[in-house]
């Protein structure tokens, strides 16, 4: 789990400066979700909620007390249960001392400053929700994520956002792109409608293995399942296996593998991890499957809150826009970066949902019609440096709408090409 030390006083000066100038406003409301303190609300809401929601823990329990105390029936007002522990009342109008099994007071701790950290909320460990079941390239990308975290399995990356949404999961770690099969469109486009800010990325080297039931030979197959991405990025080494077989797009990598296993499919193999071979106690037909051995999916990892952006190590930083009403928008926000010498790492456009078709009057030509796109961007800057900053109030000029997503540590952990050919076990 990273452990972020409070930001020095420039990064807080920039909070504070920044906030009013870059919040956009729609007609009505709000529309701007920024942290880095962009939009105010959401800071302050998130640790000002659970603040009130202790507050009211707090009063519901005194008031549990005091109830205890009210109905107790004479003489029993020593002793009282509370909350399922004894409790020694000293004093009727003062102070329940919690007791051990041996009768001896069980003093409340003072409350440190590592209690009041946003997270985790609940015990010690982190819950990290993850698309898919166990064994899916998630649930090891959340476990490189927070090593001592909880994975918590969800069966769609909607699921997954609202889990952290909802308090059930602290962080959600969701896949946003591979290196052979691109974008993961979905997660794109879900970082839009919710509201959750990127803490972190994790990049998972991924290395696929045919799996069958035991016994299974590659002759019998006529079907291979797994995740779409999962798919595309074996579409060549199948070919090459010589299957025969139909390629079906399933939910997650290690569910196509405990789809085998469950329904006792002899003619099905699944695309997945050896962890899910072990699982699901599926035999490994071919090993390192994928078409490029280099192949690796980048996480981005979610949290309520945003990190306080540092200068002390390499930042990244995950914008997304939509066009002004000005000519050559797209032109403009990447000179806001290449004139500060700012590396852009990902460019990527999706439709904007909301106004998916602009109609433009030609005179010469009648009316017409452009897709309208929300843009996003990565680059390489945190926000705490004032570079990063400038060229953001400048991209603010030119569009209509802006968010930051996330400023966040990268990933730079080098990973090993899994061996660089596909290795047939039978
Ligand atoms: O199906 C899985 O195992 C997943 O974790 C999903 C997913 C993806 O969505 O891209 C993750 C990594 C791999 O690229 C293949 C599939």
């Amino acid at each position: 789990m990273q452990t972020l030390t409070p930001p020095g006083s420039n990064s807080l000066n920039y909070l504070n400066r920044a906030r009013p100038s870059l919040i956009r406003v729609a007609p009505t409301r709000l529309v701007v979700k920024c942290g880095y303190g962009f939009e105010s609300a959401s800071f302050s809401q998130g640790f000002g909620s659970s603040r009130a929601d202790w507050q009211s823990s707090c009063a519901i329990l005194s008031s549990k007390v005091i109830s205890q105390k009210e109905d107790s029936p004479a003489g029993e007002n020593n002793i009282a249960a509370v909350n399922g522990h004894k409790t020694a009342v000293t004093d009727l109008n003062l102070v329940h001392i919690k007791v051990d099994e041996n009768n001896k007071p069980v003093l409340p701790k003072p409350l440190t400053i590592s209690d009041l950290s946003p997270a985790p909320m609940h015990g010690s460990q982190l819950r990290v929700a993850y698309q898919g079941v166990p064994g899916a390239y998630s649930e090891a990308a959340a476990g490189k994520a927070y090593p001592k975290g909880e994975a918590i399995p969800c069966d769609q990356f909607e699921v997954a956002f609202q889990a952290v949404e909802l308090w059930i999961a602290d962080r959600a770690v969701l896949p946003v792109e591979n290196s052979l099969g691109g974008s993961i469109h979905r997660n794109y486009d879900l970082l839009l409608r919710h509201r959750l800010h990127i803490v972190g990325e994790v990049q998972l080297p991924v290395h696929h293995c045919l799996l069958a039931l035991p016994g299974v030979r590659k002759e019998y197959l006529k079907r291979v399942i797994s995740h779409p991405q999962a798919l595309a990025q074996c579409e060549h080494s199948l070919t090459k296996l010589g299957l025969n077989a139909a390629r079906e797009a399933v939910d997650d990598t290690a569910g196509a593998a405990e789809f085998v296993a469950a329904n006792n499919l002899r003619d099905t193999a699944a695309i997945a991890s050896a962890r899910a071979a072990e699982l699901y106690g599926l035999q490994v037909l071919a090993d390192g499957i994928q078409d490029d051995p280099n192949n690796v999916t980048r996480f981005v990892m979610l949290a309520r809150e945003p990190i306080i952006p540092r200068t002390d190590r390499p930042f990244k930083t995950s914008i997304v826009f939509a066009h002004g009403k000005g000519t050559s928008t797209l032109f403009k926000v990447l000179s806001a970066f290449a004139f500060r010498n700012i590396s852009l790492t990902k460019i990527e456009s999706r439709p904007h949902r909301n106004c998916p078709i602009r109609v433009v009057d030609d005179e010469s030509e009648g009316t017409a019609k452009h897709f309208e796109y929300m843009f996003y961007i990565d680059f390489e800057a945190s926000m705490a440096e004032v570079r990063a900053q400038n060229a953001l109030a400048e991209v603010q000029e030119f569009t209509s709408f802006l968010r930051v997503l996330g400023s966040y540590p990268m990933d730079m952990t080098p990973w090993n090409p899994s061996s660089s050919c596909p290795q047939e076990i039978n």
